[in-house]
């Protein structure tokens, strides 16, 4: 069984736990459901590119920072820059909770993804109300027909989409309807990271789209070199994550001057 099947079992029995604790009803008249949503397709063209994410832990890294404060670090990220923000929502493997997003979303103007594993109607409603702007649809996990319903529903929602490949044989998974489509430099099977394979299979999209390069960026060469191979957006955690509050700002200021 990979890491992805360990994290897909949980995500189910945790689906059917949150659906019986709040029905859906409720969840459609709670929180932020009825606000409007920020566009990371607008913020990435208008400021760095970057998506910076607020991370404890990973399976693959175990903890990167156990005590960081979620306001502190979000607020940075917006101060210095970032055109949005991703908060991990998965606590079993991620160290996340959804009171991650709550307790940001009144203090940040810029985007918020909601990562996560969607493997469930649910779950878009779910996005919506915590205040999320964006949610992640991982291709390795879903089907072809996953992929367009998730996108409708959620879009309908007011939700952009983030649509995650890592393979050659994922692009069956893409369709025009998505807002962008995220490489994932890492396999999340054997967590290798792989800047090259990223770049070829960006490759392989229609020209126009809007394509984000994802994990295992590391540096400020990981990054030109990505830019300049016509990447719009960089998703990175650990990096700043392992230095809270001063890494971001620091890139930032590297990557302009
Ligand atoms: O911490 P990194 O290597 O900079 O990676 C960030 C992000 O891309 C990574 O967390 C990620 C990409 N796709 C995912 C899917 C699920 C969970 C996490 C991820």
């Amino acid at each position: 069984m990979t890491i992805l099947d360990q994290i897909i079992t949980r995500k189910k029995q945790e689906v059917s736990y949150s659906k019986s604790a709040v029905p859906l009803e409720q969840l459609k008249d709670s929180g932020f459901f009825g606000r409007e949503t920020y566009s990371l397709k607008q913020t990435l063209k208008s400021k760095s590119g970057i998506i910076a994410e607020f991370k404890r832990k990973s399976p693959s890294k175990g903890v990167i920072s156990e005590n960081a404060d979620v306001l502190d670090v979000a607020k940075s990220y917006k101060t210095y820059g970032a055109s949005g923000i991703s908060i991990l929502t998965d606590s079993e493997f991620f160290g996340g909770t959804f009171d991650d997003i709550l307790k940001v979303r009144n203090e940040i103007t810029i985007p918020i993804l909601r990562k996560d594993f969607m493997i469930d109607e649910y779950q878009f409603y779910e996005a919506k109300s915590i205040g999320a702007d964006v949610v992640l649809l991982i291709a390795a996990c879903l089907s072809v027909s996953q992929v367009q319903e998730f996108t409708d529903l959620a879009q309908g929602l007011g939700l952009e989409v983030l649509l995650e490949i890592h393979t050659e044989d994922e692009l069956a998974h893409y369709n025009e309807n998505v807002d962008l489509v995220g490489i994932n430099n890492r396999n999340l099977k054997d967590f290798k990271v792989d800047l090259q394979h990223s770049v070829n299979l960006k490759n392989l999209l229609p020209q126009n789209t809007l394509s984000v390069a994802e994990s295992g960026i590391y540096s400020v060469e990981d990054f030109r070199f990505l830019k300049k191979k016509g990447f719009d957006g960089f998703l990175m955690g650990e990096y700043f994550m392992k230095n809270p509050g001063e890494a971001f700002d620091k890139f930032i200021n590297e990557i302009s001057s």
